[in-house]
């Protein structure tokens, strides 16, 4: 099964669009947990256990488990994640962006260490940048287009002669040049939802990842509205921090459970006032 039919299949099965990520912060880790030496793993399987009835699927952030030298405790997630919720696909952010050499090394990094059903990239370098993920046929590629961060416009919204904003140019690359086998997704931030509703409008029901409601105050009835595709769904919508820490006491896993349940359940209310237009 491809990525994108694993997520098509996820959406339906889960009525979700709400997908979990996982940015494990040592100093935010439950005290229980503190000291232990596979505290990464502890928490990061209970999360994605305690969530999974309410998700589409899972976006470990690299970083996170690289500052903390836990790499192989994220090889042990990813493999967690594979075998007990085999049908939730598991995105891989990684951001990576290097010449096609380069490029094939991250490839097998996130499609062979850690079996990532995706992974994201930067489409700063091009197409054969690109490429070397591209020719692992049933993984998804994930772009960047329109980032969540008050920053991004400073490059993404940097207009050619004819007026054409940049991150729509990567919009339209992407759907009419890199998508001959339907492998990618674009990501644009829940916290620009004008733009949002432009990519959604230039792609067709090409999936997007949709990162910055939560801790980054992005509004969910707007998202849904700009970013819907023409079945009611194309959108993974990412939270980390406000799921992974919603604990008030010891019981974070539950509290957890309880703030993925509510995101979902303010996103399929978006939706059906949506339909009900
Ligand atoms: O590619 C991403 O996932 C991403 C793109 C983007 O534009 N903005 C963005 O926040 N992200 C990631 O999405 C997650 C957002 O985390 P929270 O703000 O805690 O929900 C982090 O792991 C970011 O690295």
């Amino acid at each position: 099964m491809t990525f994108t039919q694993k997520l098509n299949t996820a959406w339906q099965s889960q009525q979700s669009l709400l997908m979990v990520g996982l940015d494990p912060d040592a100093a935010r880790l439950p005290a229980s947990l503190q000291g232990k030496p596979d505290a990464i793993y502890q928490f990061c399987t209970a999360i994605v256990d305690a969530t999974a009835p309410y998700v589409c699927g899972f976006k470990p952030q690299i970083a996170y488990f690289a500052a903390l030298r836990a790499e192989e405790q994220l090889e042990a997630i990813c493999q967690y994640i594979l075998k007990h919720h085999p049908h939730l696909p598991l995105v891989l952010d990684a951001k990576r962006g290097d010449i096609g050499s380069t490029a094939e090394q991250y490839a097998r990094e996130a499609f062979e260490r850690y079996g990532a059903d995706a992974v994201t990239l930067s489409p700063y370098l091009g197409f054969e940048s690109v490429q070397p993920y591209l020719s692992w046929k049933d993984k998804g590629v994930v772009l960047l287009c329109r980032t969540s961060n008050p920053g991004s416009a400073a490059l993404q919204m940097i207009e050619d002669a004819k007026g054409e904003p940049l991150y729509l140019r990567v919009a339209s690359m992407v759907a009419q040049e890199w998508n001959a086998d339907g492998q990618c997704a674009l990501v644009v931030g829940a916290t620009y939802p004008e733009e949002l509703a432009k990519v959604r409008a230039r792609v067709g029901d090409m999936p997007l990842l949709v990162p910055g409601i939560g801790a980054q105050g992005g509004d969910i009835p707007a998202t849904v509205k700009a970013g819907s595709d023409s079945q009611g769904m194309g959108m993974m919508i990412n939270s980390s921090r406000a799921i992974l820490y919603a604990r008030k006491g010891d019981d974070w896993a539950h509290a957890s459970a309880e703030a993925a349940r509510e995101t979902r359940d303010a996103i399929n209310a978006a939706r059906a006032a949506l339909a009900s237009d």
